[in-house]
């Protein structure tokens, strides 16, 4: 079995407004569904858990409706934090098999690299998509910085997809702050994560300046 766990039980803050930003509309369409459309899209027999705040799943069940949109979904609750959440939708895992953790907030993820994080994972049991870092880096040592080589770092995106059992293992431990992916949490247990290549299109809808990249993505036909 495959599963598509889609965290968007966040508050973006950094986004700010009113409407919370999975549910902005991106080319008429909002955030969220055009995630769920890429799982959907790749495997139409994925299933799919969206995580939700309590609050917000009866103005989602009202979009849906709104757009007609209809493909098959688990709601879960929302959390404290991107930890809690998953945790919570881990509750709807109930047979082996793989799951995929994604931001709902990440609707530009390529079919190529969904196809290639779950197919490693049946190998490897754990792997996250990276992209390499395309400007100088700085490490800050109190009141000084240095350069820092960058062929030694990348950026993580997700979906990061893991044996199913594995992760709910994983998810068992105490919460620490440092817990800020998936990725962490496995490792926390001693085990290695393989990295495999993300897109660059692959962005996190973070803040008003990602909504403006996200249209021209679409505009431009890049995706
Ligand atoms: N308690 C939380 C916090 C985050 N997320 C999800 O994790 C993803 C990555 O988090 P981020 O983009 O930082 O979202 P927010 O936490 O909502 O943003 P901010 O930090 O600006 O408040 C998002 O899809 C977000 O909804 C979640 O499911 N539950
Ligand atoms: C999971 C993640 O998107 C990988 O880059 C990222 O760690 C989420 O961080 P955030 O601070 O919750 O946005």
């Amino acid at each position: 079995m495959e599963y598509a766990l889609i965290v968007a039980g966040g508050k973006g803050l950094r986004m700010g407004g009113e409407l919370p930003k999975q549910f902005l509309p991106i080319g008429g369409k909002p955030v969220l569904m055009r995630t769920l459309e890429a799982f959907y899209a790749y495997n139409p027999e994925i299933h799919i858990i969206l995580v939700l705040p309590h609050s917000q799943q009866s103005y989602w069940t009202e979009l849906c409706a709104e757009h007609s949109f209809s493909l098959p979904h688990t709601v879960a609750d929302g959390g404290e934090t991107r930890f809690h959440s998953v945790k919570n939708g881990l509750a709807y895992v109930t047979t082996p098999g793989l799951v995929g953790v994604h931001d709902g907030v990440r609707p530009f993820v390529s079919q190529e690299v969904i196809a290639c994080c779950y197919e490693l994972a049946a190998e490897k049991k754990a792997v996250i998509p990276v992209i390499d870092v395309v400007e100088t880096v700085r490490h800050l040592k109190g009141e000084e910085s240095v350069t820092v080589s960058r062929d030694e770092y990348k950026l993580v995106q997700t979906p990061q997809v893991f044996d199913a059992d594995l992760l709910k293992q994983a998810y068992e431990q105490p919460y620490t702050s440092f817990f800020t992916d998936d990725a962490s949490v496995v490792e926390a247990m001693g085990v290695s994560v393989y990295l495999a290549a993300g897109n660059r299109e692959n962005i996190k809808i973070t803040t008003p300046f990602d909504l403006k990249i996200a249209a021209a993505l679409l505009d431009s036909c890049l995706i």
